[in-house]
Protein backbone atom coordinates (compact mmCIF):
# COMPACT_ATOMS: atom_id res chain seq x y z
CA UNK A 1 0.00 0.00 0.00
CA UNK A 2 1.38 3.26 -1.12
CA UNK A 3 -0.70 5.72 1.10
CA UNK A 4 -3.14 4.65 4.33
CA UNK A 5 -5.56 8.28 5.27
CA UNK A 6 -6.32 7.35 9.25
CA UNK A 7 -9.14 8.91 11.16
CA UNK A 8 -9.01 12.68 9.91
CA UNK A 9 -10.98 15.41 11.13
CA UNK A 10 -10.72 19.04 10.85
CA UNK A 11 -13.03 21.82 11.38
CA UNK A 12 -12.86 25.54 10.94
CA UNK A 13 -13.64 28.16 13.44
CA UNK A 14 -15.83 30.94 11.70
CA UNK A 15 -16.83 34.43 13.45
CA UNK A 16 -20.36 34.61 12.88
CA UNK A 17 -21.07 38.22 14.11
CA UNK A 18 -18.15 40.83 14.09
CA UNK A 19 -20.21 42.80 16.39
CA UNK A 20 -20.14 39.89 18.74
CA UNK A 21 -17.17 37.97 17.99
CA UNK A 22 -19.22 34.86 18.14
CA UNK A 23 -17.68 32.13 16.45
CA UNK A 24 -18.78 28.86 14.87
CA UNK A 25 -17.34 25.52 14.44
CA UNK A 26 -17.85 23.65 10.68
CA UNK A 27 -16.26 20.28 10.42
CA UNK A 28 -15.39 19.66 7.17
CA UNK A 29 -13.49 16.82 7.43
CA UNK A 30 -14.90 13.88 9.00
CA UNK A 31 -13.46 10.46 9.79
CA UNK A 32 -11.83 10.65 6.27
CA UNK A 33 -10.28 6.95 5.75
CA UNK A 34 -8.68 5.36 2.39
CA UNK A 35 -6.34 3.80 0.71
CA UNK A 36 -4.31 4.42 -2.65
CA UNK A 37 -2.06 1.54 -3.60
CA UNK A 38 0.96 1.80 -6.07
CA UNK A 39 0.45 3.01 -8.94
CA UNK A 40 -3.81 3.08 -8.76
CA UNK A 41 -5.40 6.27 -9.86
CA UNK A 42 -8.21 7.50 -7.42
CA UNK A 43 -10.89 9.98 -8.47
CA UNK A 44 -12.05 12.15 -5.83
CA UNK A 45 -15.75 13.59 -6.08
CA UNK A 46 -18.34 15.21 -4.37
CA UNK A 47 -20.15 18.47 -4.54
CA UNK A 48 -18.68 21.87 -4.26
CA UNK A 49 -18.00 22.17 -0.28
CA UNK A 50 -17.98 18.61 0.55
CA UNK A 51 -14.10 19.27 1.85
CA UNK A 52 -12.08 17.68 -1.49
CA UNK A 53 -9.40 20.56 -1.60
CA UNK A 54 -8.97 20.55 2.35
CA UNK A 55 -8.57 17.14 2.30
CA UNK A 56 -5.88 17.70 0.05
CA UNK A 57 -4.09 20.37 1.55
CA UNK A 58 -3.98 18.64 4.49
CA UNK A 59 -2.31 15.17 2.97
CA UNK A 60 -0.17 17.33 1.66
CA UNK A 61 0.83 19.14 5.23
CA UNK A 62 -0.18 22.47 3.35
CA UNK A 63 -1.78 22.58 6.81
CA UNK A 64 -2.49 20.83 9.89
CA UNK A 65 -5.45 18.25 10.92
CA UNK A 66 -7.26 17.98 14.32
CA UNK A 67 -6.57 14.80 14.26
CA UNK A 68 -5.45 11.30 12.47
CA UNK A 69 -2.40 10.60 10.56
CA UNK A 70 -1.04 8.80 7.30
CA UNK A 71 1.14 5.96 6.10
CA UNK A 72 3.01 7.26 3.19
CA UNK A 73 5.61 4.62 1.44
CA UNK A 74 5.10 2.48 5.09
CA UNK A 75 6.45 5.94 7.23
CA UNK A 76 3.71 6.77 9.59
CA UNK A 77 2.85 11.17 9.61
CA UNK A 78 0.93 12.43 12.06
CA UNK A 79 -0.89 15.09 10.38
CA UNK A 80 -1.77 16.96 14.11
CA UNK A 81 2.41 18.08 13.92
CA UNK A 82 5.09 19.34 11.55
CA UNK A 83 5.25 20.02 8.23
CA UNK A 84 6.44 17.44 5.91
CA UNK A 85 10.00 17.21 5.24
CA UNK A 86 11.84 17.36 1.66
CA UNK A 87 12.08 13.44 1.38
CA UNK A 88 8.12 13.56 1.16
CA UNK A 89 7.58 15.98 -1.15
CA UNK A 90 9.40 14.73 -3.74
CA UNK A 91 7.74 11.36 -3.25
CA UNK A 92 4.43 13.10 -3.17
CA UNK A 93 3.38 16.17 -4.98
CA UNK A 94 0.14 18.45 -5.73
CA UNK A 95 -1.23 20.54 -8.49
CA UNK A 96 -4.01 22.79 -8.58
CA UNK A 97 -6.36 23.92 -10.96
CA UNK A 98 -4.92 27.82 -11.22
CA UNK A 99 -1.67 27.10 -13.74
CA UNK A 100 -1.50 31.30 -14.00
CA UNK A 101 -1.15 31.74 -10.14
CA UNK A 102 1.32 28.41 -9.70
CA UNK A 103 3.99 29.77 -11.95
CA UNK A 104 6.24 32.60 -11.60
CA UNK A 105 5.47 35.72 -13.90
CA UNK A 106 9.04 36.36 -13.59
CA UNK A 107 10.66 32.84 -14.72
CA UNK A 108 10.95 31.91 -17.61
CA UNK A 109 9.67 28.29 -18.41
CA UNK A 110 13.20 26.39 -18.03
CA UNK A 111 13.46 28.12 -14.53
CA UNK A 112 9.96 27.17 -13.50
CA UNK A 113 11.06 23.35 -14.46
CA UNK A 114 14.43 23.75 -13.42
CA UNK A 115 13.81 24.51 -9.84
CA UNK A 116 12.61 22.38 -7.99
CA UNK A 117 14.80 19.74 -9.46
CA UNK A 118 17.97 21.90 -8.15
CA UNK A 119 16.51 22.50 -4.97
CA UNK A 120 15.73 18.60 -4.07
CA UNK A 121 19.70 18.38 -5.49
CA UNK A 122 18.50 15.04 -7.37
CA UNK A 123 21.14 14.73 -10.16
CA UNK A 124 23.38 17.12 -11.89
CA UNK A 125 22.39 20.36 -13.56
CA UNK A 126 22.76 18.82 -17.00
CA UNK A 127 21.19 15.67 -16.53
CA UNK A 128 17.96 17.98 -15.65
CA UNK A 129 18.37 19.31 -19.06
CA UNK A 130 18.52 16.05 -20.80
CA UNK A 131 15.58 14.77 -18.93
CA UNK A 132 13.24 18.34 -19.68
CA UNK A 133 14.28 18.00 -22.82
CA UNK A 134 13.09 14.49 -23.07
CA UNK A 135 9.84 15.01 -20.75
CA UNK A 136 8.90 18.37 -23.05
CA UNK A 137 8.54 15.76 -25.81
CA UNK A 138 6.62 13.86 -23.97
CA UNK A 139 3.59 16.07 -22.86
CA UNK A 140 4.00 17.92 -26.75
CA UNK A 141 5.68 20.54 -25.87
CA UNK A 142 8.04 22.83 -28.03
CA UNK A 143 11.39 23.21 -26.51
CA UNK A 144 11.39 26.61 -28.12
CA UNK A 145 8.46 27.28 -24.53
CA UNK A 146 11.43 27.09 -22.38
CA UNK A 147 12.46 30.89 -23.43
CA UNK A 148 8.68 31.77 -22.70
CA UNK A 149 7.43 33.44 -19.90
CA UNK A 150 3.98 31.80 -18.46
CA UNK A 151 1.89 34.67 -19.44
CA UNK A 152 3.22 34.13 -23.16
CA UNK A 153 1.68 30.08 -23.05
CA UNK A 154 -1.97 28.90 -23.92
CA UNK A 155 -4.22 28.06 -20.78
CA UNK A 156 -3.56 23.91 -21.49
CA UNK A 157 0.33 24.31 -22.02
CA UNK A 158 0.39 26.14 -19.13
CA UNK A 159 -1.16 23.17 -17.59
CA UNK A 160 1.22 21.10 -18.82
CA UNK A 161 4.23 22.83 -17.55
CA UNK A 162 3.17 22.99 -14.17
CA UNK A 163 2.07 19.04 -14.17
CA UNK A 164 5.35 18.56 -15.55
CA UNK A 165 7.03 20.44 -12.52
CA UNK A 166 5.77 17.94 -10.52
CA UNK A 167 5.91 14.98 -12.60
CA UNK A 168 9.83 15.20 -13.05
CA UNK A 169 10.63 14.96 -9.45
CA UNK A 170 9.16 11.41 -10.27
CA UNK A 171 6.67 11.23 -7.37
CA UNK A 172 5.04 7.98 -6.08
CA UNK A 173 1.99 9.86 -5.69
CA UNK A 174 0.68 12.82 -7.68
CA UNK A 175 -2.53 14.33 -6.71
CA UNK A 176 -4.26 16.35 -8.59
CA UNK A 177 -6.72 19.02 -7.78
CA UNK A 178 -8.96 20.16 -10.62
CA UNK A 179 -6.23 20.09 -13.01
CA UNK A 180 -8.27 19.80 -15.76
CA UNK A 181 -11.29 22.57 -15.16
CA UNK A 182 -11.33 25.47 -17.00
CA UNK A 183 -9.27 23.94 -19.82
CA UNK A 184 -12.02 22.76 -23.33
CA UNK A 185 -12.40 19.67 -23.89
CA UNK A 186 -10.04 18.67 -26.45
CA UNK A 187 -7.14 20.11 -23.66
CA UNK A 188 -8.98 17.95 -21.09
CA UNK A 189 -8.78 15.06 -22.75
CA UNK A 190 -5.10 15.20 -24.36
CA UNK A 191 -4.11 15.98 -20.66
CA UNK A 192 -5.69 13.16 -19.10
CA UNK A 193 -4.41 10.48 -21.32
CA UNK A 194 -0.86 12.20 -20.53
CA UNK A 195 -1.46 11.53 -17.22
CA UNK A 196 -2.39 7.82 -17.93
CA UNK A 197 0.76 7.17 -19.90
CA UNK A 198 2.52 8.58 -17.36
CA UNK A 199 0.71 6.68 -14.58
CA UNK A 200 1.86 3.60 -16.70
CA UNK A 201 5.53 4.75 -17.44
CA UNK A 202 6.64 5.94 -14.58
CA UNK A 203 4.21 3.81 -11.64
CA UNK A 204 3.05 6.93 -10.47
CA UNK A 205 0.15 6.58 -8.33
CA UNK A 206 -2.87 9.57 -8.66
CA UNK A 207 -5.65 11.19 -6.79
CA UNK A 208 -7.42 13.13 -9.26
CA UNK A 209 -10.08 15.42 -7.70
CA UNK A 210 -12.61 16.55 -10.19
CA UNK A 211 -16.23 17.63 -10.57
CA UNK A 212 -15.98 16.03 -13.70
CA UNK A 213 -17.96 13.21 -13.66
CA UNK A 214 -17.06 11.98 -17.15
CA UNK A 215 -13.44 12.47 -16.81
CA UNK A 216 -13.52 10.53 -13.68
CA UNK A 217 -14.95 7.45 -15.36
CA UNK A 218 -12.89 7.62 -18.13
CA UNK A 219 -9.98 7.82 -15.79
CA UNK A 220 -9.73 6.07 -12.84
CA UNK A 221 -9.42 2.49 -11.62
CA UNK A 222 -11.58 3.53 -8.36
CA UNK A 223 -13.66 6.55 -6.95
CA UNK A 224 -14.23 8.21 -3.95
CA UNK A 225 -17.18 10.27 -3.14
CA UNK A 226 -17.50 12.67 -0.45
CA UNK A 227 -20.34 14.60 1.13
CA UNK A 228 -20.16 17.03 3.36
CA UNK A 229 -16.98 16.32 4.61
CA UNK A 230 -17.35 12.61 5.16
CA UNK A 231 -16.26 9.54 2.30
CA UNK A 232 -19.61 7.87 1.91
CA UNK A 233 -18.90 5.52 -0.87
CA UNK A 234 -15.56 3.78 -2.68
CA UNK A 235 -16.03 1.85 -5.64
CA UNK A 236 -13.74 0.45 -7.83
CA UNK A 237 -14.26 -0.01 -11.54
CA UNK A 238 -16.15 -3.14 -12.71
CA UNK A 239 -14.98 -5.86 -15.22
CA UNK A 240 -17.33 -3.97 -17.72
CA UNK A 241 -15.57 -0.92 -16.99
CA UNK A 242 -18.65 0.50 -15.40
CA UNK A 243 -18.99 1.64 -11.64
CA UNK A 244 -21.33 0.46 -9.27
CA UNK A 245 -22.77 2.18 -6.70
CA UNK A 246 -23.57 1.83 -3.57
CA UNK A 247 -24.59 4.75 -1.80
CA UNK A 248 -28.33 6.75 -2.92
CA UNK A 249 -26.21 10.22 -2.92
CA UNK A 250 -23.57 8.73 -5.57
CA UNK A 251 -26.39 6.28 -7.48
CA UNK A 252 -28.12 9.88 -8.00
CA UNK A 253 -24.96 12.08 -8.92
CA UNK A 254 -23.98 9.36 -11.62
CA UNK A 255 -26.97 9.30 -13.17
CA UNK A 256 -27.75 12.35 -13.29
CA UNK A 257 -24.79 12.41 -15.63
CA UNK A 258 -26.25 9.50 -17.86
CA UNK A 259 -29.30 11.83 -18.13
CA UNK A 260 -27.13 14.90 -19.00
CA UNK A 261 -25.30 13.23 -21.30
CA UNK A 262 -26.68 13.96 -24.93
CA UNK A 263 -25.64 10.13 -26.29
CA UNK A 264 -27.67 8.72 -23.64
CA UNK A 265 -30.31 10.96 -24.50
CA UNK A 266 -31.03 10.39 -28.15
CA UNK A 267 -31.25 6.58 -27.10
CA UNK A 268 -34.44 7.00 -25.11
N1 LIG B 1 -9.13 28.17 5.13
C1 LIG B 1 -10.43 28.01 5.40
N2 LIG B 1 -10.99 28.65 6.46
C2 LIG B 1 -12.29 28.46 6.75
N3 LIG B 1 -13.13 27.66 6.05
C3 LIG B 1 -12.63 27.01 4.98
C4 LIG B 1 -11.26 27.15 4.60
N4 LIG B 1 -11.05 26.38 3.52
C5 LIG B 1 -12.22 25.79 3.21
N5 LIG B 1 -13.19 26.17 4.09
C6 LIG B 1 -14.58 25.69 4.12
O1 LIG B 1 -14.53 24.27 4.20
C7 LIG B 1 -15.53 23.68 3.37
C8 LIG B 1 -14.86 22.72 2.39
O2 LIG B 1 -14.15 23.49 1.41
P1 LIG B 1 -13.27 22.79 0.26
O3 LIG B 1 -12.65 23.87 -0.52
O4 LIG B 1 -12.40 21.78 0.88
O5 LIG B 1 -14.42 22.07 -0.58
P2 LIG B 1 -14.33 21.42 -2.03
O6 LIG B 1 -15.08 20.15 -1.96
O7 LIG B 1 -12.91 21.36 -2.47
O8 LIG B 1 -15.13 22.49 -2.88
P3 LIG B 1 -14.96 22.88 -4.45
O9 LIG B 1 -15.34 21.64 -5.20
O10 LIG B 1 -15.93 23.99 -4.64
O11 LIG B 1 -13.54 23.28 -4.67
C9 LIG B 1 -16.26 24.84 2.71
O12 LIG B 1 -17.46 25.10 3.43
C10 LIG B 1 -15.31 26.01 2.83
O13 LIG B 1 -16.01 27.24 2.92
Amino acid sequence: MLLKVDNVHKSYRHTSSWLTSNHQSQHVLKNITFEIADKEIVGLVGESGSGKSTLARILMQLERADSGCLFFMKKEIELTKKLADKKFYQNCQIVFQNHLSALNPSWKVLNILLEPLLNLNLFEKKAHLDQISYMLNKFHLNNDLLERYPHQLSGGERQRVNLLRSILLQPKLLICDEVVSNLDVIVQKDIIDLLKKINQEMNMAILFISHDLHAVQYFCDRLLVMKNGEIIDQQARNDDNSFSFSHPYSQKLFSSIMIADPANRQKK
